[in-house]
Formats: structure tokens, sequence, C-alpha cells
């Protein structure tokens, strides 16, 4: 159930449902059912219970919420934006279902026990304004906990904006798959804690949308890690390159060391300028130290060491040095991750790193937080858009997978696949965690997974990590927190393994 389906996406799953024989009505009558259910499990001690039902579907699964809880034993009183007269098709049904009165949509609302948010669900279309708007304000002001319908009113289901204004959930229950927006800030914070239930919709027929945007889950990506044969030597776990700064600044560089190195690289070599060499020396055990000063020097190296993937970018300083030394990279048949100020280089010159990006047949990953990406993508992708909706044209443009950092980070393919992460905790906004990101992606390329699933691996990874270390976290604690996370990943032996002693 990894797949996001945007509202449209959706709707045509609904369509093709009904079409096979699930009566829009009947579906509706499950939704309810599940918002009901999740209520009586999650607030239990909930006695005055108000639904606020909008004018469409969305609505519709509140009157069949309201009656099941009414059933239950809670008092429950329903607020509709419209008319009965003025509702139609599955929503009329579900409210002729509803035979206590319905009150006026207002901002009235009491103190209740509980507030369920029936108002706008995947058919938001506009900015919420208004009167509505009044009613939202009410509900965020009213101290009751809400529990949301599909969405949280007011966030697009596609992109996890607000629309004007938008409820505040503590809980968000959703149907058959989650949407982009239940993932994407600010969206995912407003839905509070989020509950996907099964409505009979078979994943035969979510199959059919052919979705190309996917939760970032292990099981999106863990068919393709790396496989550990006990007959390989350290040569064939890939070697990763690590381009770092000069003397007074490798340590990002050496962050990244140490996260390629723990994801299980067989060999790490820094790829140093001859001035930091007496400072990378004693701060390097396990991985080894080439001097390289030029983009000659490195392109050289990279074939003669065999480098598999090499990460650029890290502490090696804005300019010309680094455009160079990227183009050099680019050129050669490593994987290349592009980070920081491998990225800010090109500011103003985009053009020039694109064209080394489209015209190259090997992986490459390019890394940027917001200001980065919005710094190297100015004026060639459109002005507005989702987080998603921009990543996706940036890989296009690029020819490269795209992971456009943050607490939402979206990871995008030039064939328009695309992941969201909802894991990072807070706590891993912290200086140099995007440098053992870096040495994390490559690590995973050296030893040959895809770009696309290497990067959103290692997003899900870093964060974690994160998780699981907890607050107090620096970047230099990420790549220990590793083995416990990646032993989870290696293929388990096989009864006839050569090498087994038990
Ligand atoms: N068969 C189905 O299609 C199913 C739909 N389900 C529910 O149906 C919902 C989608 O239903 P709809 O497509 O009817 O859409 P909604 O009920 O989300 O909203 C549509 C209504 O809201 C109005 N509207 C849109 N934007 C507005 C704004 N900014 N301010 C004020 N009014 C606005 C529209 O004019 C329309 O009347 C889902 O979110 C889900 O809750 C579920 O019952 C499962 C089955
Ligand atoms: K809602």
């Amino acid at each position: 159930m990894i797949e996001l389906l945007t509202p449209t996406e959706m709707q045509r799953v609904d369509r093709l449902a009904i079409a096979d024989g699930s009566p829009g009505i009947a579906l509706m009558e499950r939704a309810g059912a599940q918002v009901a259910e999740a209520i009586l499990r999650h607030f239990a001690g909930a006695r005055d219970v108000l639904v606020l039902c909008g004018s469409g579907n969305n609505g519709g699964d509140g009157f069949i919420a309201a009656r099941h809880l009414a059933e239950a034993g809670m008092h429950v009183r329903v607020m509709s934006a419209v008319a009965r007269e003025a509702l139609a098709g599955d929503a009329a049904l579900a409210a002729q279902a509803w035979s206590a009165p319905l009150e006026r949509l207002s901002t009235d609302h009491g103190r209740p026990d509980l507030i369920v948010d029936a108002l706008l669900g995947a058919g938001l279309r506009r900015d919420v304004a208004g009167p509505l708007a009044a009613v939202i304000d009410a509900v965020n002001t009213s101290g009751s906990p809400v529990v949301a319908v599909d969405l949280p009113s007011g966030i697009d289901g596609a992109t996890g904006a607000i629309r004007g204004c938008a409820i505040q959930a503590r809980q968000t229950v959703t149907f058959v798959r989650c949407k982009p927006g239940h993932f994407l800030l600010p969206g995912r914070e407003l839905c509070g804690e989020r509950l996907l239930f099964d409505i009979g919709i078979s994943d035969a027929t979510v199959d059919e949308i052919g979705a190309g945007t996917f939760a970032n889950r292990p099981t999106l990506w863990q068919a393709h890690w790396p496989a550990i044969a006990h007959d390989r030597h350290k040569y064939d776990r890939g070697h990763v390159g690590v381009v770092t700064g000069g003397a007074t600044a490798t340590g990002a560089a050496r962050l990244a060391i140490r996260g390629a190195f723990r994801t299980g690289a067989g060999l790490v070599t820094a790829l140093a300028p001859a001035e930091a060499a007496f400072v990378l020396a004693p701060a390097l055990e396990g991985p080894m130290l080439r001097i390289a000063d030029t983009a000659d020097d490195l392109q050289k190296l990279v074939a003669e060491r065999k480098i598999s993937a090499v990460v650029i970018g890290p502490g090696t300083g804005v300019g010309e040095g680094t455009r160079k030394n990227v183009l050099g990279i680019l050129a050669t048949d490593a994987a290349v991750v592009l980070d920081a100020d491998a990225l800010t280089s090109f500011e103003g010159e985009a053009s020039l790193l694109l064209a080394a990006l489209r015209q190259r047949p090997r992986p490459t990953v390019l890394t940027p937080h917001a200001g980065e990406f919005h710094r190297l993508f100015r004026g060639l992708l459109p002005d507005a858009g989702s987080k998603l909706d921009l990543c996706r044209h940036a890989a296009r443009q690029a020819n490269a997978v795209v992971l456009f950092k943050g607490a939402d980070s979206v990871v995008a393919a030039p064939d328009g696949r695309a992941s969201i992460a909802d894991n990072a905790p807070p706590w891993l906004a912290t200086a140099g965690a995007g440098d053992v990101l870096t040495g994390i992606i490559a690590g995973l390329l050296a030893q040959g997974m895809p770009a696309f699933e290497a990067a959103s691996a290692a997003v899900w990874i870093h964060g974690k990590a994160a998780a699981d270390f907890g607050p107090g976290l620096i970047a230099e604690d990420l790549p220990d927190q590793l083995p416990s996370i990646l032993r989870s990943f290696v293929r388990p032996w096989r009864d006839d393994d050569p090498l087994r002693v038990d």
C-alpha cells in the first residue's frame, strides 16, 4: 500500500471500482463505518460529537459516520453546509439514512468532546473563503479534538498545501491509499495521526492507474538492496571516492566518508587537494587518501582506482574550481552524487551542468535542500508547483535523480517516479546530516543499487537512524546508527550456504 494517489487518480480508482460492481454508496458506507470505528477505538470516552458535513461525498462519509456513532450510544449533532434537498448522488442517499435533524452549518459549535470534519476532502477545488473559512477557524479555536475524514478540510490532497485555511486534525482517517497531501508539508502536520483503511477496492484496481508516486518505505526499494555474497571481497563491494575541501574544510567530506563506509562500500577513498593531506591523513583509518588537485587528477584517480561512486560538494567551496571538478567527474564512468557546493557553484550557470548531465549515461543523484534547489533551477522550472511537482520537473530536466531534501524529502527520477518520506524527526535538521546522507547514497550506488532506489533508501535509513538515536543527535552519531538498521536488509543466509558454520 505504498502508492500515493492524487485526488484525481483516486477518483479514477473509485470510478473503476464502481464500474467493476461496487456501488458508490457501498464504498461510502464502508468509509463512514471505518471513520466511526476509528473514533470508537481512539476516542472511546467522547460523549458529545459534532459532525460537520460538506456538500459533496466527503459530507456523505460524515452522515454515515454520524449514524454509526449514534447507534453506538454517542450524542451526535450533525451540521450540514447545504439543506438535504440540495444534496445529490451518494451523499443524498447517505443523508437519508440520518433521520435526526440537520442543523445549518455555523460557527456556533459549543465545546463538543469531538468534532468530525467531513466538510471537504478530495473534491477541494479552490481556496476556502467566506463562511466556510469562519467555520474552520471556529473549529481550530474550539479546543475540541478533530477527526478529519479523508483529508483535513482545506488541505490540497495533491500538494499538501493549505488552500486559504485548513482544519488542524488530531487524527485523519483515509481510504484505499494515502495521497501526496498526507505526506507533503504542511498537509502532513495538519493530518495529525494518519489512519488508512481498506474499503473493499482491490489492489488490482489501484494497479490499473499506474501510480508513479510512492510513500518512501522499505517495500519500495528493498528488492534492489545490494546482495552480499560470501565469496566476495572488498573490491566487489564498490569503491566510493569523496572529494574533500581544503585544509580547513575537510569535516563535511569526512562525514560523507563515514556514511559511505558504514553503508557497506568495500573501499572508500578521500580525494583531497595536496594542502589537505596532512590534516586528513591522521583523521582516516579504514578509508584511504589520494591527492587530486585538478579535474584531470580526479578523472585519472577514478579510472585507475576503479572508483564506482563519487561524492562531490560537501565542503569543496563554491566557484570555478568546484565547477571544473564536477564537470570532470561527470565525464567519468562513476555514479555521482552532487551536493551542496557542487550545486551552488552552478548558480546562474545551470545550463552548463544540465548539458553535462543530459549526455551522461551513468547514474547521478542531486541532493539540494530548498535553498540550493531554487538557486540552481531558478528560471528553469514552472514558477508555482508543489515540492513534488518541482522535483519531478527538475529530475526530467537534469536527466538525474533529484533528492529535494527537507522534513518531507522527495526523490524523483527522470522517468517520473517519485517517493516522499515522512520518517525524519525534527532533530535530524542538524549541521552535517546532509553530508552523511550523501555518503549513504554513494555507498549504495557503489554496491550497484539503482539511483532512484539508492536515494530513496538513503533518505529512509537516514531518517530512521535519527529517530532511533533520538534528540541530542549530531551528524557524527548517524553513521554509528547504521549497522542495526542495515542488518534488517541483509538477505538471510541459506541452509546450503557453504560458509555457514552453525
Ligand atoms: N465513491 C467515491 O467517490 C467515494 C468518495 N469518498 C469520499 O468522497 C470524497 C470526495 O467527494 P467529492 O468528490 O464529492 O468532493 P468533496 O466532498 O471533497 O467536495 C466537493 C464539494 O465541495 C465543494 N467545494 C470544493 N472546493 C470548495 C471550497 N474551497 N469551498 C467550498 N466548497 C468547495 C464542491 O463544489 C463540491 O460541492 C472523498 O474525499 C471521500 O471522503 C468515500 O466515500 C469513498 C468513496
Ligand atoms: K475533511
